[in-house]
C-alpha cells in the first residue's frame, strides 16, 4: 500500500517557533521514522492519523486521499481507517481486558458488556495469548500484556494500517526484545502495513525496511540520501 505525504505544520508556543515540514513516498509495508526527542516524529504521526491538522499539504494511502488542503478535504480520524498505538497504550482503565479490545471493533459503543463473547474479540484474545487474562484491569497486567492489550485492540478494527509511536518504550530491556520479536511475527502474519517512530536503534534495524530520518521538524528520506538524490524538503 502507497503512502504518499507532503505536509507542512508550523506551531508556536512561548516565543519559540516549531515547523514541520514532511515529504515522502513509501511502499514499504515497514516504515521507521527515526529522530531524537522533540525532532517532529509525534507531531507527524498524529497528522497521519487525523489527530493534527497540518497548515498546507496532502496525505493519501493506498490511493486514498485522507487529506489534501487545496481541496478542503480533512477525514476525521475514525475514517482514516488507520490503528494508532500511543506510547503509554492508552487503555480504558475502567474497562477489562476483552472490553479494552471489543472497544476497538465498534465506533461509538461506548459500553460493551463484560461478557462480551464477539468472535473477533475471542480471536485477538487468542492471537495475542491473553484468553488467560481477559477479565483483568489494565493496572493488574505486566507492561508486555498491556502493549498486546493495545495491539489488539488497534487491529480488530482491521485497520489498513497500524501507527506506532515508540511502542517498546515504556517497556522494560529484556521485555522490549521480547516484544519487538512478537511484533515482527505478527506483522509479518497479518501483513499489514505499519509506520513507527522511534528514537532506538534497535527498532531501525528490526523494522527499519524503508527508513526516514526527522531532523528538527524537517524528514529526511535515507534511502533517497543511499542514492544522492537530494531531498528538497
Ligand atoms: N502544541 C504545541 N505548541 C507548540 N509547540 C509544540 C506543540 N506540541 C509540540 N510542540 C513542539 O513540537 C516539537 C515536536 O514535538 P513532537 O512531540 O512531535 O516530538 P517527537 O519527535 O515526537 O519527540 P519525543 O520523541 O520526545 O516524543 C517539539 O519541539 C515540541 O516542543
Amino acid at each position: 500500500m502507497t503512502l504518499d505525504v507532503d505536509i507542512r505544520k508550523t506551531l508556536e508556543a512561548a516565543g519559540r517557533r516549531f515547523t514541520l515540514q514532511a515529504r515522502f513516498r513509501s511502499d514499504s509495508q515497514r516504515v521507521v521514522i527515526y529522530g531524537a526527542s522533540g525532532a517532529g516524529k509525534s507531531m507527524l504521526l498524529k497528522a497521519l492519523a487525523g489527530l493534527v491538522t497540518p497548515d498546507q499539504g496532502r496525505i493519501e494511502l493506498g490511493g486514498r486521499c485522507l487529506y489534501a488542503s487545496a481541496q478542503g478535504i480533512n477525514l476525521p480520524p475514525q475514517q482514516r481507517e488507520l490503528a494508532y498505538l500511543f506510547q503509554d497504550y492508552a487503555l480504558f482503565p475502567h474497562l477489562n481486558v476483552r472490553q479494552n479490545i471489543a472497544f476497538g471493533l465498534q465506533r461509538g459503543w461506548r459500553n460493551p458488556s463484560s461478557q462480551t463473547a464477539h468472535a473477533t474479540v475471542r480471536h485477538w484474545l487468542a492471537a495475542l495469548e491473553l484468553d488467560t487474562v481477559a477479565g483483568q484491569m489494565p493496572h493488574q497486567l505486566s507492561g508486555g500484556q498491556r502493549q498486546r492489550v493495545a495491539l489488539a485492540r488497534a487491529l480488530a478494527a482491521a485497520p489498513r494500517a497500524l501507527l506506532l509511536d515508540e511502542p517498546f518504550a515504556a517497556l522494560d530491556p529484556a521485555l522490549r526484545q521480547r516484544m519487538r520479536a512478537e511484533l515482527d511475527k505478527l506483522q509479518r502474519q497479518l501483513g499489514i502495513p505499519m509506520l513507527l517512530i522511534t528514537h532506538d536503534k534497535d527498532d531501525v534495524e528490526a523494522f527499519g525496511d524503508h527508513l526516514l530520518r526527522m531532523e528538527q521538524g524537517t524528514l529526511v528520506d535515507t534511502a533517497l540520501e543511499l542514492k544522492g538524490v537530494t531531498y528538497e524538503g
